[in-house]
């Protein structure tokens, strides 16, 4: 009997692509999907919510997490820490359901690194161009972080090869669809895969 597990989809990208927006969306849609809550140490920004936004935490808790290999990944961003908890991921994926995270470049190499079997989706801006103007738009930056943030964008876009697929974030819709659409395909790939796998023991054993 081969056992069905859940296919882990990793979203990333540099900051201000769109990363969050693209996930919301994606979530308004995709009830298959299970959106892995991430621990942070940032406080938590009006409206947000403990244990529905993100798990907030204190440096020191998220040190003993860390320290108690709880984490799948976690990462320095901003002068705040972020992770996955390591947990809910595997027993999400036991029980054959898709976990699916939405985190920065450096968590994403380092799930990369310990799940490779996991399917890695980076989103990019329609041009550099218009990042900034996203970066800007948002106003959560000062003009030198920007500048930072941009700098930083050119080197995660070169890091882009390591991923499996690649998606434009023009339209919120569109990068929406196309998501949807990669994780179609790679449950049509792994049911053939299988398939030829079961044929191939059958084929064994007569
Ligand atoms: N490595 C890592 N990054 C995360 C995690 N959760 C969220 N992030 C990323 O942390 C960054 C900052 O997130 P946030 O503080 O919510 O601000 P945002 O820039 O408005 O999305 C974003 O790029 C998220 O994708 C996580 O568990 N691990
Ligand atoms: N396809 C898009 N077209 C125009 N603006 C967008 C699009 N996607 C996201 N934005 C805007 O860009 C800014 C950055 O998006 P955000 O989701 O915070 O990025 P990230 O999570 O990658 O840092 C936000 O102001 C958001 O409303």
């Amino acid at each position: 009997m081969i056992e069905e597990k859940g296919i882990l989809f990793v979203l990333s990208g540099p900051s201000g692509v769109g990363k969050g927006t693209v996930r919301k969306a994606l979530f308004e849609k995709a009830t298959n999907l299970q959106y892995s809550i991430s621990v942070t140490t940032r406080n938590p920004r009006e409206g947000e919510k403990d244990g529905v936004d993100y798990f907030f935490k204190t440096k020191e808790e998220f040190q003993n997490m860390i320290e108690q290999n709880q984490l799948l990944e976690w990462a320095e961003y901003v002068g705040n820490y972020y992770g996955t908890p390591k947990e809910y991921v595997q027993e999400t994926l036991d029980k054959g359901k898709d976990v699916f995270l939405e985190i920065e470049v450096q968590g994403a190499m380092k799930v990369k690194k310990n799940f490779p079997e996991g399917v890695f989706i980076f989103l990019i801006p329609p041009s550099l161009e218009e990042l900034k103007n996203r970066i800007i738009n948002r106003g959560t930056e000062t003009e030198e972080l920007v500048t930072n943030r941009l700098l930083a964008a050119r080197e995660e876009i070169e890091m882009m090869d390591a991923y499996d697929y690649v998606v434009v974030n023009d339209e919120v819709e569109k990068a929406v669809e196309k998501i949807l659409s990669i994780v179609q395909s790679e449950h049509c790939k792994r049911e053939r895969v299988a398939k030829q796998y079961k044929k191939a023991l059958e084929g064994d054993v007569t």
